[in-house]
């Protein structure tokens, strides 16, 4: 079964993501982005294997090597209207998303099959640059279910319930470069 993330009425059919066009302006977006490039972005590190994104994460930073979650340096005041905005999207305390992850895709980088670390609730994020398509995927007795979702420059998505824990998402490699910020929660259950 393959389907798109929203039906002609705009209802999600994959429960527990929502998805919204133009959350940011243009000028933000360009502010934004010239933001993260000023970041010392490095590339995404996983068992030795070198991700061809470049990241930089504030707050709280998961170390895929030692699957450590070290404190790092706080959220910059640039991204804390956009934390509490993002917040109030996904109906979330505004201090609860400590986390955000910055990302650029350079032509070429995508994001492979994952879930986001169990550690982590909340997972919204703001698309930047140029049209992206997440994937989604559950695994059934015969195969997978799938669906997916048009990622717009300046739209904003939360994953939480079944599209956050049930379904694994992906972003095919890009022909031009994408920008993304993802800011998380944590899981109740670490405290
Ligand atoms: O770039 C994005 O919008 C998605 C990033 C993502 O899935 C992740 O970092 O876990
Ligand atoms: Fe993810």
């Amino acid at each position: 079964m393959t389907m798109r993330a929203f039906d002609l009425f705009d209802t999600p059919v994959l429960p527990g993501l929502s998805y919204r066009d133009d959350f940011v302006t243009r000028e933000e977006e360009a502010t934004l982005i010239a933001q993260i490039d000023r970041q010392p972005l490095a590339p995404f590190r996983f068992q030795g294997w070198l991700g061809k994104r470049l990241t930089t994460s504030f707050g709280w930073h998961y170390d895929f090597a030692n699957h450590h979650v070290g404190e790092t340096t706080p959220l910059p005041d640039w991204l804390l209207p956009l934390r509490d905005r993002a917040a109030v999207f996904a109906g979330a305390a505004q201090a609860d998303l400590v986390q955000a992850l910055l990302i650029r895709y350079d032509p070429g980088a995508g994001i492979g099959w994952h879930r986001d670390r169990p550690v982590f609730e909340h997972v919204v994020g703001i698309s930047l640059g140029v049209p992206a398509t997440m994937r989604f995927r559950r695994r059934r007795d015969k195969g997978f279910d799938r669906a997916s979702v048009d990622l717009a420059p300046r739209s904003i998505y939360h994953l939480s319930g079944a599209a956050r824990h049930d379904w694994e998402h992906s972003i095919a490699e890009m022909a031009r470069t994408r920008w993304s910020i993802t800011f998380r929660s944590f899981a109740a259950k670490n405290g």
